[in-house]
């Protein structure tokens, strides 16, 4: 993020951005599509996210496809690779999306992974176990960027609850906090790996977590920048004294540059730029 600015490049291959780039809708249209922004912006971005639900849709093959992806980006140098998959279950089949994107020898290996903690933040304890053991992050739904999620995520638990009073997402922030606190104490590093989802879009729903944000400890993925309307003044609002843990992330308003690489480029360095500035 400091090498780089603090901007997190969305690869979402949408059936609508393949067919202006002039690709086919299949997994060899999606591999054009992702190698081609990995091959422009792999090691010049803070980070790069395949989104893996652009990559699913064409079932096996696209599946393949995210493999290889992932692989070609991480050996991209000074980029990291948040694979943006959200995946959430019950504690023992969780483990089974730990060792496929986090464990040792995981096909999908990503440097860090959304989750879903909506089935209890507990419920990641295997993925949260498995990026400890192998060097690698999480980035926890939090106050995501969409209009529906406040219908859960504002949630008040009831009376009786260890949190009874306060909003679903407050028990999330301070679950990853705790996690983090207890990392950065024994590393020493300025954050710890357990980041949030926090939309760059939610206006002053943070007060939800009735904590400061920079209490979590750990990074924010901040999405909504771009196409879904937020900039660098959302980011100020909504990120305050946190600023500097934000890792804002953009797919749209980027890839809508393509396919010409000098371009992709040149929107991404712009957009780096302004989030860079914004939470200086
Ligand atoms: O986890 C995410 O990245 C995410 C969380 C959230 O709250 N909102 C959100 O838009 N996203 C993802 O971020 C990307 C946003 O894309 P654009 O709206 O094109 O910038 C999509 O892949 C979304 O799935």
């Amino acid at each position: 993020m400091a090498e780089h600015g603090p901007l997190c490049v969305g690869i979402d291959p949408h059936p609508g951005l393949l067919s202006a780039w002039g690709l086919p809708d299949d997994a060899t249209g999606v591999r054009a599509f992702a190698m081609t922004v990995v091959e422009a912006l792999g090691g010049r971005v803070a980070a790069l996210k395949p989104q893996s639900a652009f990559f699913e849709r064409h079932g096996s093959a696209g599946i393949a496809v995210l493999e290889e992806v992932l692989a070609a980006a991480r050996g991209a140098g000074s980029t990291q690779v948040v694979l943006d998959a959200k995946r959430g279950d019950i504690g023992s089949t969780m483990a089974g999306y730990a060792d496929a994107y986090l464990g040792e020898h995981a096909p999908l290996a990503c440097d860090a992974l959304t989750v879903s903690p909506y089935l209890g933040f507990g419920s990641l304890g295997p993925a949260v176990e498995a990026a400890a053991r192998t060097g690698r992050g999480l980035f926890v739904l939090a106050l995501t960027s969409n209009p529906e999620g406040p219908e859960v995520q504002h949630a008040v638990l009831p009376a009786g609850h260890a949190a009874g009073g306060s909003a679903v997402a407050r028990t999330i922030a301070r679950a990853a906090g705790e996690l983090n606190a207890a990392e950065t104490a024994r590393t020493g590093a300025a954050l710890g790996s357990v980041g949030l989802v926090v939309g760059a879009t939610i206006g002053t729903a943070a007060d939800e977590l009735e904590m400061a944000l920079d209490q979590v400890g750990g990074p924010f993925l901040a999405p909504g920048v771009g196409a879904q309307g937020a900039g660098a003044a959302e980011i100020a609002q909504v990120f305050g004294g946190a600023r500097h843990g934000v890792l804002a992330s953009t797919s749209r308003a980027v890839l809508g540059a393509g396919p010409d690489a000098r371009s992709l480029l040149d929107a991404a360095r712009r957009a780096a730029d302004e989030v860079a500035a914004a939470v200086r």
